[in-house]
């Protein structure tokens, strides 16, 4: 393999499985294991048929990504595989999506297939490859603590994807590698272009894989046909105000697009009722939120380590400013009010740069006194 460039971690094992979506960083964490000197097996998850079952073409994980991950084997000359996962990735991940939609909530899809298809089918076929470890192009640091592997924060803040791999245990962690996190975009790009690799400049994948052009809408109701009713929106005391075009087109701390015109105040979305098919608004302030149940919590910390972690800090969306917060049993506690925290989001604990901790939010708390 030609290419002139350093490894940015050591990466001691025999055989490696690549996880392959046929993108820049999948394709560079494949040269980075080769580069180390383990065999390397690419394997690609062909997640769904592009422009048929969610009706999207040039999507990820489908035709043309899967060509590009196998020129990349070619050109690097190791073996890759393919391997259908059409009907557990619709399951898993488009179906709840699209479920989570009609129940009210706002799903993050890339979390679920992190824990589905992507690591735990993953790993099961790494496994059976006699593979040592499983790296995948993510923006995150695998760092050995003393109590065994710890996950944290990627170096480049606006490439870290930690928030999305909250659910990765800790069992799965000690398998897992991810040479990328200590590394930014463009030394990987251009590691891309010295191997003379066709995807060197690949735009990066944008949204969720399977809804690249925003409309999720439309993913819901080709999955659930029907299930979308236009409904009430009404204010905090059950008045109503408007109408709106199905739950589904709302989110929490929403404020475009409501279309009730003439208030003294501007209106966000507060609640979802899903059972009653309402759209319930309010003044910011009742977006005030003091604390959130949790579901599916994954501890990475050990509960030796939980008490000497410090001050925490929680995440509640992606793009979140992480606020100071604690865990008490499966409520997270804001230390002041928190706003737009979402049931269906995740949230995500860290201690620094590391992530202690992760759960579902299921319920709020308001801190509204309004
Ligand atoms: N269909 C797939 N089959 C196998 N592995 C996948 C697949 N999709 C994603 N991955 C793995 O998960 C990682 C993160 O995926 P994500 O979609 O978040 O990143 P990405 O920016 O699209 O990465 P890439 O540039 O490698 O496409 C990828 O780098 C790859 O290792």
């Amino acid at each position: 393999m030609s290419g002139n460039f350093q490894l940015p971690e050591p990466l001691s094992a025999r055989r490696i499985v690549v996880a392959m979506s046929g993108g820049v960083d999948s394709s560079v964490t494949a040269a980075l294991a080769l580069k180390s000197g383990a065999e390397v097996i690419g394997v690609t998850l062909r997640l769904y048929d592009h422009g048929e079952a969610v009706g999207r073409k040039g999507a990820c994980c489908a035709g043309q990504d899967i060509r590009d991950a196998a020129a990349v084997a070619d050109r690097l000359g190791f073996a890759h595989h393919v391997i259908d996962h059409e009907s557990a990735f619709r399951q898993s991940v488009v179906e709840q999506f699209a479920d989570e939609y009609l129940a009210g909530r706002t799903p993050i899809p890339c979390v679920r297939c992190n824990m589905g298809p992507k690591f735990t089918d993953l790993f099961a076929i790494a496994r059976d490859l006699g593979a040592d470890c499983l790296a995948t192009g993510h923006y995150v640091r695998r760092v050995e603590g003393a109590q065994g592997a710890e996950m944290h924060r990627a170096i480049d803040p606006a490439r870290d994807q930690s928030y999305f791999l909250f659910a990765t245990t800790r069992a799965q962690l000690e398998f897992l590698r991810f040479p990328l996190g200590g590394m930014p975009k463009a030394d990987v790009r251009a590691i891309a272009s010295s191997l003379g690799l066709g995807v060197a400049a690949k735009p990066d994948s944008q949204d969720i894989c399977f809804v690249p052009d925003g409309d999720y809408a439309g993913i819901v109701t080709k999955v659930r046909p029907g299930a979308v009713h236009e409904g009430a929106i009404v204010d905090l005391e059950g008045r109503e105000l408007g109408r709106h075009r199905g739950i589904i087109h709302y989110t929490v701390g929403q404020r475009r697009g409501l279309e009730i015109g003439g208030m003294a105040e501007p209106l966000y979305v507060v609640r979802i009722d899903a059972a009653k098919n309402e759209v319930i608004v309010g003044p910011r302030a009742a977006l005030a939120v003091s604390s959130a149940r949790l579901s599916g919590i994954n501890r990475l910390a050990t509960a030796e380590e939980w008490g000497a972690l410090g001050p925490l800090t929680a995440k509640v969306r992606s793009m979140a400013k992480p606020a100071p917060a604690r865990l008490d049993g499966d409520r997270l506690v804001f230390d002041t009010p928190e706003y737009g925290v979402s049931p269906g989001q995740a949230a995500v604990l860290y201690a620094d740069d590391r992530v202690v901790a992760g759960g579902w939010i299921e319920e709020t708390a308001s801190a509204f006194q309004g």
